[in-house]
């Protein structure tokens, strides 16, 4: 694979990109699934270099085929209205990936899955549809997460080698035996044992032997993925919802779902413990109010003995208290000191929040464990699932487009003819009344001269045709009712936008002229040459040009006001789109479907006074009105 051969891409470069996939094999494979992301990856390599480089790989022509900047534009075009239905990255790749084809049986095979899209969209609710893909994109793999405050520890310098090896020492501290003087300096300690010699009295440690998995040491090593994509996950289920398609993305959430969050909140124990107190408090305030004390009782008091009532009056109230706060933590324990107002024993709180904690960080641990276990065996299928959906987004793009745009199968073969064509721009078009146009190009008329009115639709007409043929070679249905579409090797296409520089002419002949000499079939669309050089040159070039043509397979129209001045030269068909006036509001009458064999005027004046018509400006419209004189 020699990468150095495609255009604008040094061998540095080339040797970057091919380093980067770890071997050529791995490297036309991610060519071969359009993985475009993962060649924009690589530093310096664009979207375009990177859709060039898999299209040369694939040997998809686009170039070959598209002769003239005019044909690229087109095609652009063409590409650029697709786009619009891309809802996922995936899917704009793969869109710009599209190219002219020339093997007759992969035309059929994408018109027919675009033909198959089209129909099956219409029954889709298409604006949920496309809410949800537009959240979709490939899955990532996030970079860990440091946490300092967990650790693992290692009994041996191999098994801390190994885990470095495996990359856990980028999650949280990985340290050994003679490391570790406290274990109540982490919140949570991962022992991964080989002996199991070490023993602690601190409760924050979850043992896990030195053979484990590494989801078993860390389960964010899985857990993290999930996480990080939840939102694709979850809006992947929900278009497999509305597709009607089975799923395992549900199970997936499900699971993640469970999971208790990342923040194990102390807070609580805190926020227990003093709301009860509180209400303990004034409980004692109410009911220490209501007691009677006798004289020995008061004597006891000042002995700071309690009397039996009051006793009793602390043991309800405090008890009632623990029970509170173990409703609240779930957990039994003594925080109260015997006094007015209530004192928290904070040792105490400190002590069983530490406990307790310890217990959820150690449950937490193998419940994730669990989850990872699971989800880890589950990463195939859901990438699988998640593909799936990029793929449909595809499919759904262009089924869009067919459907918004009416599009229908061009049939292959010789020749080239459509009916009831319409122009992409005018396709979609609602406030002027479009005609649909009729049109045949085929042997012996392969060649044929346009004629007509002004504004009458010519150039127009010439990119329909470019249109249908491009798009039925990209293996995409046309704008026509009907179509047949002859497989041809180059489009050249010479509008009239071409730019009107200086050396404009010569530029033009030099890609013009060695059109003649080439044996490939090829499609020529000529918008006025005499738009760019002297009539008669202009006469005498088409002339000639088209002698050398008519006897090939290739296939052409020019557009020109010189029809009558060729005939002097070549025997060619004449078509013509003719104006017959204008209507009340000055808008031209005309059909727009050519006359074959049929010369029409260009019918300048018309177009004269229609300006005239609309001009506000009295000092032009007099002088419109005398052009007008001389016709
Ligand atoms: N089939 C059609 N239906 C409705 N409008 C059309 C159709 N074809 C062309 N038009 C409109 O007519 C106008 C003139 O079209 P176009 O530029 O193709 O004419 P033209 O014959 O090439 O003109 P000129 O000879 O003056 O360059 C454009 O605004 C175009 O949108």
């Amino acid at each position: 694979m020699d990468l150095k051969k495609i255009k604008g891409i040094g061998s540095r470069q080339a040797d970057k990109i091919l380093s980067n996939f770890g071997s050529e094999k791995e490297f036309i494979e991610a060519v071969q699934n359009y993985e475009v992301d993962r060649i924009t990856s690589i530093e310096g390599v664009s979207q375009k270099k990177a859709i060039q480089i898999i299209n040369t790989i694939l040997g998809n022509p686009s170039k070959e085929f598209l002769k003239t900047d005019q044909a690229v534009q087109v095609y652009d075009d063409i590409i650029e209205r697709i786009l619009k239905f891309a809802n996922t990255k995936y899917c704009e790749n793969r869109i710009l990936l599209m190219s002219p084809l020339k093997n007759q049986k992969s035309i059929m095979e994408n018109i027919d899955f675009v033909m198959k899209a089209k129909h099956f969209v219409v029954k889709l609710p298409l604006d949920d549809l496309r809410s949800l893909l537009k959240k979709i994109d490939s899955l990532e793999e996030p970079k860990p997460l440091y946490d300092p405050s967990n650790a693992i520890l290692v009994e041996t310098r191999d098994d801390y080698h190994q885990l470095i090896d495996m990359g856990l020492n980028s999650y949280c501290p990985i340290i050994t035996g003679d490391e570790l003087e406290n274990p109540e300096d982490f919140e949570f300690i991962v022992y991964v044992y080989s002996e199991g010699l070490m023993e602690f009295e601190s409760q924050n440690i979850a043992m896990v032997n030195n053979s484990s998995e590494m989801y078993e040491i860390v389960p964010e090593v899985v857990l993290s993925y999930y996480k990080k994509n939840y939102p694709i996950i979850k809006n992947a289920l929900k278009i497999k919802g509305i597709l009607g398609h089975d799923s395992i993305l549900g199970d997936v959430i499900e699971i993640i779902d469970s999971l208790e969050s990342d923040d194990i909140d102390e807070a609580i124990f805190e926020d227990a413990v003093e709301s009860s107190k509180r209400k303990a408090d004034l409980k004692l305030k109410e009911a220490i109010k209501k007691v009677d004390l006798k004289g020995d009782e008061i004597l006891d008091l000042l002995n700071e003995d309690m009397p039996k009532k009051i006793q009793e009056i602390f043991d309800e109230v405090i008890t009632e208290a623990r029970k509170e706060v173990r409703e609240n933590t779930g957990c039994s324990f003594d925080p109260f000191i015997q006094k007015y107002p209530i004192e928290i024993d904070n040792e105490e709180l400190e002590r069983i929040k530490k406990q307790e904690m310890s217990k959820k960080y150690v449950n937490a641990h193998e419940e994730n464990v669990k989850a990872a276990q699971t989800l880890s065996t589950m990463k195939p299928i859901v990438e699988e699932e998640i593909h799936e959906i990029l793929l449909f987004d595809y499919e759904f793009a262009l089924g869009c487009f067919a459907h918004y745009y009416n599009l229908n199968p061009p049939e292959l073969g010789n020749g080239f003819s459509f009916q009831n064509g319409i122009h992409l721009n005018l396709a979609l078009e609602n406030s002027i009344e479009v005609q649909k146009i009729d049109y045949t190009l085929e042997s012996p008329n392969n060649v044929v001269l346009l004629t007509g009115a002004n504004s009458g639709g010519k150039t127009t007409l010439l990119e329909t045709i470019a249109q249908i043929c491009i798009m039925s070679q990209m293996g995409l249905p046309v704008c026509a009712s009907k179509a047949r579409v002859k497989i041809v090797d180059e489009v050249y296409f010479f509008s009239k936008k071409r730019s009107l520089d200086a050396g404009a002419f010569e530029s033009f002949l030099r890609t013009f002229m060695p059109i003649v000499t080439l044996d490939t079939d090829k499609l020529i669309l000529l918008d006025e040459l005499e738009a760019i050089t002297e009539l008669e040159a202009a006469v005498k070039i088409i002339s000639s040009f088209m002698d050398f043509i008519s006897d090939s397979n290739s296939l052409a129209v020019i557009v020109t006001h010189m029809a009558r001045e060729i005939l002097k030269y070549t025997d060619v068909r004449v078509d013509g789109i003719e104006a017959k006036g204008l209507d009340e509001n000055y808008n031209l009458i005309v059909d727009r479907t050519p006359r074959m064999d049929y010369f029409a005027r260009s019918t300048p004046e018309l177009i004269l006074r229609r300006m005239y018509e609309k001009s506000d400006d009295n000092k032009l419209k007099n002088i419109y009105r005398q052009v007008l004189e001389k016709f």
